[in-house]
């Protein structure tokens, strides 16, 4: 006879398994119908021996948040129990017969608007509810709602606070820290990728989840318009009324304070005319696509790869060098300079046939671009390739500064080697979150960040393929700098989106710091698209930005 887990269930079958554990479905035998139930398995990740205990309370702290909300709302699965074994801690969950919405959209296709409004008009009132608790689920997608059958409503599962418990570990400096962020690229904004979720984050990933019901595309694959940086979609979503797409152009605003305030007044406008903002692309065509090759509810930090339509637009971008400042060309110039001289080429000679139809015209205007054309087209002779190397080395004089080796930063360095993400990975990023007595679900107090988290999640934002959201880290006379930006965010998104797969900190050091002005040096492992990897030290200049609560990087050397 097959074993009782807890001396109570028998497993019927697995139902997935994730980073921190397994899911089961499974049979309660000590009640009288054998009820069905969910069994979630949690790992912790340990470093401590300490820790353990924990991990312990915040399980029970965040098993209690569950019962309260499972038992005050019937559109989140009720807790049944809890306990721990070997270990290890399990959550017993009601079961919810029915299909997650990624499941339902591959049975029966695209989701209808008066469908997806229905949805969306179940799902805000639970929105409501839980945020009325203080809490954010931050994990909102289509894997995570089920649509339940026997009245048609949506659930809420999978709650992201426990799995965060899993994660505490300490920190180098003896701090409790959790290794992880909660979300799912694509899905999750840029403030929650920075580790600062608020309720808005979960209207945020309502949105995007409407915009997969109704496109059948995952953000991944969505580009964002290159002036505006707004998510393009509504091209592929036909029969879309405006009301429902003014909705959803609104909740998934870049920054929050452009959102919805609260998930009631999302669900106002919805039952209402709501009118679609003016700064909304609503006709222009989406100039890139990023095909996804990564299984939905895989958490994927593949960059979009983007794809150049020609369509008339200049889709097609030849900086190569440039990217969130100077770093790109430096690496290059690093390696012209004295490293791999023969590697140093073959970045920026090898053919990309999407990076060649720049006008020649715009070439004479700007001195930067002018060598770009060079840089990004197939590299045809050895005289090209050393002509390269030439204007590389031209530009160092600009971009090019040894790092200053200050003993006294020392003590600041802290390596956090390995806890950037790998392109590709079926666990949450890594990150350092500081830990607070509060529940991990509370949205977290607006703190000064400090600069080296600054850098940090600009690099968990740009190995997630969010370059609208990387390049508003930077500072505007960073971005608008033409001589590192030629063609702004264009000249961006051709770096990191065309030439560089994955970018790892090896280390991050704190040189000064200022109310206003902070300096990071920082040693990256750049995986390039080529295959290459490239290490380089960059020292970046940092400012304080009081209006979005954050450093924007105002410099790379
Ligand atoms: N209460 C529930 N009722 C019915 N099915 C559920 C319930 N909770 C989870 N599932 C299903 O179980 C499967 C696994 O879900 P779950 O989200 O818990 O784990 P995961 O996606 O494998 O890992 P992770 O926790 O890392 O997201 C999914 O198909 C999900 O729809």
């Amino acid at each position: 006879m097959q074993m009782l887990l807890d001396d109570r269930y028998r497993i019927i079958q697995t139902l997935g398994s994730g980073g921190f554990g397994e899911t089961f479905l499974a049979e309660d035998t000590q009640m009288p119908s054998g009820r069905r139930c969910v069994i979630k398995k949690l790992k912790p990740i340990i470093n401590n021996p300490q820790v353990y205990q924990l991990i312990q309370e915040r399980f029970q702290r965040e098993a209690a948040i569950l019962e309260d909300l499972g038992g005050n709302s019937h559109q989140i699965p009720r807790l049944y129990a809890y306990f721990q074994l070997n270990g290890q801690f399990y959550l017993v969950q009601e079961w919810i017969e029915g299909d997650t919405l990624t499941a339902k959209l591959r049975q029966s296709g695209l989701f209808s608007d008066t469908v997806v409004r229905e949805i969306l008009v179940n799902l805000l009132p639970v929105l409501e509810y839980v945020h009325s608790k203080r809490i954010v689920h931050r994990d909102i997608k289509p894997d995570n709602i089920i649509l339940r059958q026997r009245d048609r409503k949506p659930v809420l599962i999978d709650f992201g606070a426990v799995r965060e418990a899993m994660a505490t570990v300490v920190n180098s400096q003896g701090n409790l820290t959790s290794s992880i962020v909660i979300g799912t690229p694509g899905y999750m904004p840029s403030e929650q990728a920075a580790g600062r979720p608020v309720y808005s984050s979960d209207l945020y990933s309502l949105g995007l989840t409407a915009i997969y019901l109704l496109t059948g595309k995952q953000p991944q694959e969505l580009e964002t318009d290159s002036r505006s940086g707004e998510i393009v979609w509504r091209s592929f979503g036909l029969n879309v009324s405006p009301t429902l797409a003014g909705v959803i152009d609104r909740a998934i605003a870049y920054h929050p304070r452009d959102r919805f305030s609260s998930a009631k007044e999302m669900l106002s406008a919805l039952h209402s005319n709501f009118a679609i903002p003016s700064t909304i692309h609503v006709t222009q065509p989406p100039i890139v696509t990023a095909p996804s090759a990564t299984p939905q509810n895989m958490i994927s930090f593949t960059p979009a790869t983007p794809i150049h339509q020609g369509n008339g637009q200049r889709g097609i971008l030849l900086a190569s060098l440039i990217a969130g400042g100077l770093i790109g060309a430096s690496i290059i110039i690093g390696l012209a300079l004295n490293k791999q001289p023969q590697q140093v080429a073959q970045p920026i000679t090898e053919s990309n046939p999407q990076t060649t139809t720049l006008p020649d015209s715009q070439d004479e205007a700007q001195p930067v671009k002018s060598q770009l054309p060079k840089t990004s087209e197939p590299s045809t002779n050895n005289d090209e390739t050393e002509e390269n190397a030439r204007l590389i080395k031209s530009q160092i004089s600009r971009t090019s500064e040894p790092l200053i080796n200050n003993d006294k930063t020392q003590e600041n360095e802290q390596p956090i080697k390995s806890q950037l993400p790998r392109p590709v990975y079926s666990q949450p990023i890594l990150t350092q979150t500081p830990t607070s007595e509060t529940s991990f679900s509370t949205p977290t107090q607006i703190d000064k960040p400090s600069p080296k988290q600054a850098v940090q999640n600009y690099f968990v934002t740009i190995n997630q393929g969010q370059y609208p959201t990387s390049w508003k880290q930077l500072s505007p006379s960073y971005q608008s700098d033409k001589a590192i930006h030629p063609d702004g965010y264009l000249s961006y998104i051709d770096w990191w989106g065309g030439k560089v797969q994955n970018v790892d900190i090896e280390q991050l050091s704190l040189v000064e710091e200022t109310t206003n002005t902070a300096t990071v040096n920082s040693q990256l492992k750049y995986l390039l698209k080529s295959g290459k990897e490239v290490p380089e030290s960059v020292r970046f200049s940092l400012i304080w930005d009081a209006e979005s609560n954050n450093w924007l990087i105002s410099g790379a050397k």
